[in-house]
């Protein structure tokens, strides 16, 4: 059997990573892999209730972020760890990074709580010892003034979508916080290109990896 492959796609919103997630999928497919195509907050019917409360109803960041890890415990344990256990390819729609990121940068909550809640929700046994962790995260970076106006009229704004641009600003840097903490498991895109280049970057990345060929 083949082993399981775990993929997150992450960066601020409006920065692409859903336009390229289902092209990923069927050049996933089409090489012969199950694909499990998930999100965050998200995923099953538990986390989807919490989702609904943590992108509409205002809370404090030790709440935010608690809901959102008390989501990706559920996630985890319900889909993406038995996906990984049938040696499935996992593509999830932002993950922990997120959290770092949004909580952590745009928030201004304190990333060593987030470290001590990241090391707790994702410790699983089938990771002896430690915390699982995506294989690859695919970092859509794109500078949040370009990605207000890529937004701006696509779609009615969220809690998060709704905030102004110094706290994509803080979000942009907690992204990079974390791809400068752990630059072997990120791959980042430069997503300020036309659409054609930044699929084509993002297949790179996979093949890189010897996933797709
Ligand atoms: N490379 C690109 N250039 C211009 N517009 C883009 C590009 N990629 C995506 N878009 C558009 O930008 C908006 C946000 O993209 P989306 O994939 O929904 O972002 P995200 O899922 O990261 O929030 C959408 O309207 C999409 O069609
Ligand atoms: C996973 C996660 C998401 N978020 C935020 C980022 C997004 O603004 C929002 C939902 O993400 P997303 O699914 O990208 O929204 P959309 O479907 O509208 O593109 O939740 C956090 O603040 N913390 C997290 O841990």
């Amino acid at each position: 059997m083949r082993q399981g492959i775990f993929i997150s796609f992450e960066g601020i919103d409006g920065a692409g990573k859903s336009t390229h997630i289902d092209a990923l999928a069927a050049a996933l497919r089409a090489a012969g892999r199950t694909v499990v195509l998930t999100r965050e907050p998200g995923g099953t019917p538990l986390a989807e209730k919490l989702r609904a409360l943590a992108l509409n109803d205002p809370m404090d960041p030790l709440t935010e972020a608690l809901v959102m890890f008390a989501a990706r415990r559920d996630h985890l344990l319900q889909v993406i760890e038995p996906a990984l256990a049938r040696g499935d390819v996992v593509l999830c729609d932002r993950f922990t990074d997120a959290t770092f990121a949004y909580q952590g940068g745009g928030r201004g909550f304190d990333l060593q709580v987030l470290g001590e809640l990241e090391r707790w929700v994702q410790t699983v046994p089938a990771v002896p010892g430690g915390v699982r962790q995506p294989d690859l995260t695919i970092w859509f970076d794109l500078a949040p003034e370009v990605a207000a106006r890529r937004l701006a009229g696509a779609r009615v704004p969220d809690k998060f979508e709704s905030q102004p641009a110094e706290f994509f600003a803080r979000v942009a840097a907690g992204y990079a916080r974390r791809c400068a903490e752990q630059p072997a498991r990120f791959a980042r895109i430069d997503a300020d290109r036309p659409r054609d280049e930044v699929w084509r970057a993002v297949e790179a990345a996979v093949k890189s990896r010897g996933w797709i060929a």
